[in-house]
């Protein structure tokens, strides 16, 4: 399969600054990516270059084979900025129609599109009447006019409830299924941990780990924490056959190397009844997250 998006060797300097030092990814058809990094780490530079809106400083960045910023790198590659901003006094089928005209398609699109994103019902209010999250939506539609091959998306649902976060994702991944590539960068780790296939974190321009989550997690190799939930009385008997644990709101908590974690659960096991409960907790993306960008900084 050939990717939709391939960086090798990508740097960008601002005088002194080196903001990308040597950057390679690629993002193949239908995979969501996470771009994950600090304040300052290089994300919207490195989608700056993507969208052609500045040149890098070395390295080479293809859309679809061609070169960012070139018509049909143009054609291929849709943004949508984190905070979307519309004329309030149009209704939403007027400003869609507005894009479509800009981009030299036909205006009649724009009802197909904006009942793609779920607001056909609200397609002929005032924007100035829609909630944050449908002015996002709003924000959507317009990045799909065309069709694009990658949609590089920056923090889409900052400022989002819950509700509607969950409501975007599952249109990037109905996208993602018809084979659009999706390139996002969030700090809201949760929600990327389960909604993305690829994680790269990138930490002071640098990628400093790539892969699936189950990736991270024997690369970063951090301890996994166990809750064992006594029966009456028998928190003693527990805390004798698992030294280092310790009593935390009525559960025992402790902490094992991966490497230990299946001889620990045999040692639980074998408490028989004494266990009400257990909880096996692996690291979390927002652990990985810190352990990957600390050893970043080093
Ligand atoms: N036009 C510019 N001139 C000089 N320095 C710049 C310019 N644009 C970005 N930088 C610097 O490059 C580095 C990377 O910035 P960038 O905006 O890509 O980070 P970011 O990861 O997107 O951060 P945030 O999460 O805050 O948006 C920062 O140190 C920033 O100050």
């Amino acid at each position: 399969m050939t990717s939709t998006l391939k960086i090798s060797a990508l740097t960008k300097r601002f005088g002194d600054l080196a903001a990308l030092g040597g950057v390679s990814l690629t993002v193949a058809p239908g995979e969501r990516v996470a771009l994950l990094g600090h304040n300052g780490a290089g994300k919207s530079t490195l989608m700056k270059i993507i969208l052609g809106l500045i040149p890098a400083t070395g390295g080479e960045v293809t859309i679809c084979d061609a070169a960012p910023g070139s018509p049909a790198a143009r054609r291929a590659v849709a943004y949508l900025p984190e905070n979307v901003a519309f004329h309030p006094a149009l209704t939403g089928e007027e400003q869609i129609r507005h894009y479509l005209s800009l981009r030299g398609e036909s205006p009649s699109l724009a009802m197909g599109l904006l009942e793609k994103v779920g607001l056909g019902q609200a397609a002929r209010r005032r924007i100035g009447t829609y909630s944050k999250g449908m002015r996002q939506r709003v924000g959507l539609a317009q990045a799909l006019i065309g069709n694009p091959r990658l949609l590089v998306l920056d923090e889409p649902t900052s400022g989002l409830d819950p509700v509607s976060r969950r409501e975007f994702y599952a249109l990037l991944d109905d996208l993602a299924a018809q084979g659009a590539s999706i390139l996002l960068s969030s700090h809201a780790l949760t929600e990327v941990e389960a909604r993305t296939d690829r994680i790269l974190i990138l930490s002071r321009g640098r990628l400093v780990a790539e892969g699936t989550l189950s990736d991270l997690r024997r690369r970063a190799d951090l301890p996994v924490t166990m809750h064992v939930t006594a029966r009456n009385g028998y928190a003693p008997d527990i805390a004798r056959a698992l030294p280092g644990a310790i009593l935390v709101d009525g559960a025992l908590h402790l902490t094992c190397a991966q490497t230990e974690k299946l001889e620990t659960l045999g040692r639980i096991a074998g408490l028989g009844d004494k266990v009400a409960d257990l909880e096996v907790l692996p690291p979390s993306l927002e652990d990985l997250y810190s352990h990957f960008s600390q050893q970043g900084a080093q």
